[in-house]
């Protein structure tokens, strides 16, 4: 049993408009947040939105699923760590797969393969170029009380965690079976590279 955790209560500074509401280049009808509660929905047997506040909820209302349910973070503007705390305090699983609103290119096959991994006290995550993705990874419920010593001391980001848990590394050469450009960890941060997905994707016809 999973938990569908989607992370969505950042602000999106640079970016300079919410990136939950930005078109899926290639797919202008829907947006990422949309597409990615889509997306999930069939691996996932409960699926959480996690805001920062209850004003951020309700924009978002009219873009969900009735299967998902909306949480808000315990402490908002905290980052993303907080988020991941807000969502595995809330579920009623074991474990989550954790997404964020701001990746838009996740591949349904990567995610299965993810899925698939034996669900323990270690957190699963994806290492791409050396670097951990920890916002598109799975977490055990268990691991709250390591995000909740990280959080007070004021850590706001997910890899704080990885000096103090076991964790399971997912290799690049692993990942690659699955999704062989790796376009599942592409996160768009700013104006320009959002314009450049688009303009790679208008090429695609
Ligand atoms: N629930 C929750 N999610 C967050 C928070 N901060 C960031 N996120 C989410 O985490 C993911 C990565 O966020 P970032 O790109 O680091 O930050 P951002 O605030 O979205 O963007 P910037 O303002 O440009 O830094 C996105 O899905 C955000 O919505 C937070 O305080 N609470």
């Amino acid at each position: 049993m999973i938990t569908g955790l989607l992370l969505a209560g950042g602000r999106s500074r640079r970016m300079g408009q919410d990136k939950a509401l930005l078109p899926v280049p290639g797919a202008q009808e829907e947006t990422f947040i949309e597409h990615l509660l889509r997306l999930l929905a069939p691996f996932c047997q409960e699926l959480l939105l996690v805001t920062r506040d209850v004003s951020q909820a309700a924009d978002y209302a009219k873009y969900m699923l009735p299967s998902v349910r909306t949480v808000t973070d315990k402490l908002p503007d905290t980052g993303p760590l907080m988020g991941l705390y807000s969502g595995l305090s809330a579920m009623t699983t074991s474990h989550a797969f954790v997404t964020a609103v701001d990746t838009p290119f996740l591949q349904p096959e990567l995610l299965a393969f993810l899925l698939s991994q034996p669900l323990t006290d270690r957190p699963v995550i994806p290492v791409v170029e050396e670097r951990p993705q920890v916002l598109t990874a799975i977490y055990p419920r268990s691991i709250l009380p390591v995000i909740e010593q990280r959080l007070l001391e004021g850590r706001r980001d997910p890899r704080s965690l990885l000096d103090h848990c076991a964790v399971q590394f997912v290799t690049m050469a692993q990942l690659r079976t699955y999704d062989p450009q790796l376009r599942s960890f592409l996160n768009l941060n700013t104006p320009e590279e959002l314009a450049d997905q688009q303009e790679k994707r208008a090429g695609k016809g």
